[in-house]
């Protein structure tokens, strides 16, 4: 018979589609399907009175699931459980799940092969799909056979109590060498009160493991998870069942998805800065008539812009032929035209099922540092790259004129009001013409409400010193337009520091005061939208008025009308409201104009300043940052997406989020040495550059439920689409738009033989500033939660949650000159956690630090919230270590079962960060 392996990413997980599966070969099978979210069947294993094959001899057993199904003959690998030692009665805390989209039937037929374990090291050691030749195959070595038995899926679920008592025999079918328990889980589905004893030695020592459930609660809501597998790709499911401190069952799911926003963010991001990036390349094109000298700098410019946006557009070519993919693995970090993507992005979620607690869902989000990996990292990451280049514009004195990060942010951001804000005001000033046009008073004052709100907001989006300068600076790069003092942009702190420096403009020291520059110029022109906005509101006061007196004298109790005053206003037409405001309203948008072309003129300046200065280094840095960026942003918008759908029950969850906004925690596992220093870097300001981002929640109207961005490089906001019912469901506040905004947090702590070696020889001030600078933003969170969530809530938060100590206590960590204290990641992660906030953990690719660290995070909380029981702690980490999700994770990224650590890495890591014996190794990475 042919034996498959299952489990792979290349296989086990893009399962058959149920109408695909149900009609294998024309014949029909009977499904087993319970709901379309759930998984279809799960179930645990116990063997009793094993024989040995040599007398005396301890067993060290596991069980090797596989799976023949009905329509082929060949047995397929499906799972394994994990390994207990030293009994001839093992009960096995891996169970087996099979999710959803698995082609399973009743006719499904399930072999259990039990081996003895030898030598523990081989184990699991396996390579994905076996060579038909080599039918030793690696998972062979070190284990013999002890005995076998199968089952037919619908024999179990008929079977009374859902359960088979089963020989095992061996291989000739001849010998009993014990038998193999088999018990369908049902999670969540036992009511109160009802209980399965069961008795069992584990490890010595006699328990008595009561397998009860509580009443079945929805974690979740079922709608909400059709509505996430739509983002949600390729799960891989695992189950165990461990014990509680008093003995009885808990039941845990863990499942692992890709997701297809790795792939549909970054080509959303992309399309907008190349959007971006052309409007900008004209706007410097039509910055009208410059003197020689910018010229050529002008055209330089552009020159090496066009490229910049060729080389954008040919990455988004090469993106848009990954249709459908939702996952890039580890060893494509490299690939220049994956470089937007984010490496090894997975929700990562546990979902606990313990006694006469509620079900508890724990998610976390993996996925590889955001880092530039193709552009590479020797000459740093962005932290330092960006402060470098900062320090040398600053410094070099040459024929630019310079305007800190600070002023050049907000030259794009009256640029980006100006584009928002010029339709939305023409816009409302045709309304306002509309309603005068229809004479109705009502209409008129909202039509007017909205202009002078937005015309406002216009006005004061140039209320800055830096448009003033700006536009003295452009005069003076017109041809004849010179002036004697450099202009100065003064509005950021840092650049008032630097008047006391020499000023580094010298080229325009020499050039002599132009007399001609009017500077009050500017402030006419500005202060002419406002004036001609107050005629307007002025003009519908009148008109309103003339209206109401008209009506209020001009007709009798009985409504009937004055014969005279009818006459008076039949000579006042329909269309006099509207021949009065459109003059008017033609001078508002001629002042606007005015406005609109000199500032997106000048600010574009302060763009050109930017670009000028060392190109290209300053557009490969843009470009280093977007790519840093756009990895981050799938991530978060990834885990958004997954924790308001998994929220979207909870009142107060939805009130923080249009209060307070929302807290996304980093967990970062770089080391402060060699190329990890420069990935930290980039990681590190890319996570900060989320905060330019804000969610926006709106009502799906059609099946495409991706979400939207729209904004540009200093703001975006995503729109994040929900089906109408959920939507309904949600507070007026978001559905009415108002934006949610994250807090995104690092906290870093290297484990790994680097990390020792940093510690000993070179530098950890990095790590340190970054957990200091990100410990006082959590803070800041805190404060700003305490403030803004309604009172009642926040007496019933600190009675449950001790913030405040976590606080204290995570502060004195960071503090502390400890060698990898790893209590900064758990204190950071619980804050998170008890703040409702998106939990995220990274390392360079998300596959063997990350696996550790998230393995060890699970057990930890069913320690803390759910009493795992405290002997089972290290024997749960193995478990999820040896057979669970993340070994998975590491199949997928490099087709070997082996996380990637040797002896001698691990002996550097910290004691529960190392995994068990082997299931670590040499990999081809
Ligand atoms: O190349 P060797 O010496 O085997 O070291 C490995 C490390 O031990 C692993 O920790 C790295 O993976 P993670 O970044 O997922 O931890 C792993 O990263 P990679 O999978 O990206 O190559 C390697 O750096």
């Amino acid at each position: 018979m042919e034996i498959k392996e299952e489990g792979t990413s290349e296989e086990g997980q893009h399962f058959l589609s149920a109408s695909q599966a149900n009609d294998t070969d024309g014949t029909q099978f009977t499904s087993i399907q319970k709901s379309a979210n759930e998984p279809q069947l799960e179930f645990t294993l116990a063997c009793k009175d094993l024989v040995a094959p040599v007398r005396d001899r301890k067993l060290n057993t596991l069980v090797q699931i596989s799976v023949i199904h009905p329509a082929e003959q060949s047995l397929t690998r499906y799972s394994s459980t994990e390994i207990v030692e030293g009994t001839r009665d093992p009960l096995f805390l891996t169970g087996v799940i099979f999710p959803s989209e698995y082609p399973i039937y009743e006719e499904t037929k399930i072999k259990l092969t039990v081996y003895d374990v030898k030598d523990k090291s081989h184990d699991t050691v396996r390579t994905s799909v076996l060579s038909e030749h080599n039918k030793e195959s690696p998972s062979e070595v070190g284990r013999s056979f002890l005995g076998y038995a199968s089952f037919k899926v619908g024999e179990l679920l008929k079977s009374k109590e859902q359960l088979l008592s089963l020989n095992l025999r061996t291989s000739d079918g001849g010998k009993v060498v014990g038998t193999i328990e088999v018990t369908v889980v049902k999670m969540g589905e036992i009511g109160d009160g009802e209980a399965d004893h069961i008795t069992t030695d584990v490890q010595g020592q006699k328990c008595a493991l009561v397998y009860e459930c509580t009443a079945p609660e929805s974690v979740s809501g079922k709608d909400n998870l059709s509505f996430l597998n739509a983002v949600l790709k390729n799960p891989v499911c695992k189950l165990y069942r461990f014990p509680t401190s008093d003995n009885k069952w808990m039941q845990i799911r863990e499942q692992m998805s890709e997701s297809i926003l790795s792939f549909h963010i970054p080509k959303e991001l992309i399309s907008l800065h190349i959007k971006e990036d052309l409007c900008r390349n004209q706007e410097i094109k039509e910055l009208g008539e410059l003197s020689p000298h910018w010229d050529n700098l002008r055209k330089n410019v552009l020159t090496h812009c066009d490229q910049m946006v060729n080389m954008y557009q040919d990455i988004l070519t090469e993106l848009s032929k990954e249709t459908g993919s939702s996952f890039k693995s580890s060893s494509s970090k490299g690939d220049k035209t994956l470089e937007f993507v984010p490496v090894n992005l997975h929700l990562q979620r546990m979902h606990v099922h313990s006694p006469h607690l509620k079900d508890a869902l724990y998610d976390v989000i993996t996925v590889g540092a955001p880092a530039a990996h193709f552009q590479g990292f020797k000459n740093g990451g962005l932290r330092k790259l960006l402060h470098r280049f900062e320090a040398e514009r600053r410094n070099t004195g040459y024929q630019f004129i310079y305007y800190s990060p600070e002023n050049t942010a907000k030259a794009k951001e009256v640029l980006s009001s100006i584009n928002q804000l010029q339709p939305l005001i023409a816009t409302h000033a045709d309304l306002l013409l509309n309603s005068a046009s229809q004479r109705s008073p009502d209409s008129l004052k909202n039509s007017l409400k909205m202009l002078s709100e937005k015309t406002e907001l216009f006005v004061h989006a140039f209320k800055d010193q830096l448009v003033r300068s700006a536009l003295l600076a452009l005069y003076t790069a017109r041809p004849g337009g010179i002036l004697k003092k450099p202009p100065s942009p003064k509005s950021s702190p840092e650049d008032s520091h630097s008047q006391d420096q020499p000023p580094p403009m010298r080229r325009q020291d020499s050039i002599p005061h132009h007399s001609d520059y009017d500077e009050e110029e500017w402030d006419r022109v500005w202060a002419n939208v406002g004036k001609s906005l107050n005629c307007i509101i002025a003009m519908v006061d009148k008109l309103i008025e003339r209206d109401g007196s008209s009506e209020g004298s001009g007709g009798d109790k009985d409504g009937e009308k004055d014969p005279a005053l009818a006459d008076s206003i039949s000579s006042h037409p329909r269309e006099d409201w509207y021949e009065q405001l459109h003059p008017l309203i033609l001078t508002l948008k001629d002042c606007m104009g005015e406005v609109v072309s000199r500032a997106k003129q000048s600010m574009t300046f302060v763009l050109l300043q930017e670009l000028a200065y060392s190109l290209p280094q300053c557009l490969m840095l843009t470009l280093r940052r977007d790519i840093v960026f756009s990895q981050a942003l799938a991530g978060l918008v990834c885990g958004f997406i997954i924790k308001l759908h998994t929220s979207l029950h909870d009142p107060e969850f939805l009130q923080q989020l249009y209060t307070v906004g929302l807290i996304v925690q980093y967990e970062g596992l770089l080391s402060t040495y060699s190329d990890e220093i420069g990935m930290l870097e980039d990681m590190a300001v890319g996570i900060s550059d989320l905060k330019k981002v804000a969610f926006k929640i709106i009502e799906a109207k059609s099946n495409d439920v991706l979400p939207v961005i729209t904004g540009r490089r200093e703001n975006y906001v995503v729109e994040v689409k929900l089906p109408a019912t959920m939507f309904e469901s949600l507070p007026l506040q978001i559905r009415e738009g108002q934006l949610v905004h994250v807090y995104p947090v690092l906290f870093n702590v290297g484990i790994n033989e680097q990390q020792t070696l940093a510690e000993r020889f070179g530098d950890v001030s990095l790590q340190e500033s970054i957990n200091q600078e990100n410990f006082e933003l959590l803070k800041e969170y805190y404060t700003v939660f305490m403030e803004k969530m309604p009172p009642d809530y926040i007496s019933q938060f600190q009675e449950q949650n001790d913030l405040k100590g976590l606080l204290e206590n995570l502060h004195q960590n960071v503090q502390a000159k400890k060698r990898k204290n790893v209590e900064i990641m758990w204190l950071a992660a619980t804050i998170c956690r008890k703040l409702n906030g998106i939990r995220f953990t990274c390392c360079k690719s998300a596959k063997d630090r990350t696996s550790m660290s998230v393995t060890l995070e699970q057990c930890s909380i069913l320690r803390d919230e759910h009493q795992l029981h405290k002997d089972f702690f290290i024997r749960a980490l193995d478990c999820m270590r040896r057979e669970g999700c993340r070994i998975e994770n590491v199949l997928k990224n490099i087709k070997c079962r082996k996380y990637a650590f040797n002896m001698l890495q691990l002996m550097a890591f910290p004691k529960y960060y190392r995994p068990p014996e082997g299931t670590y190794g040499k990999a081809d990475t």
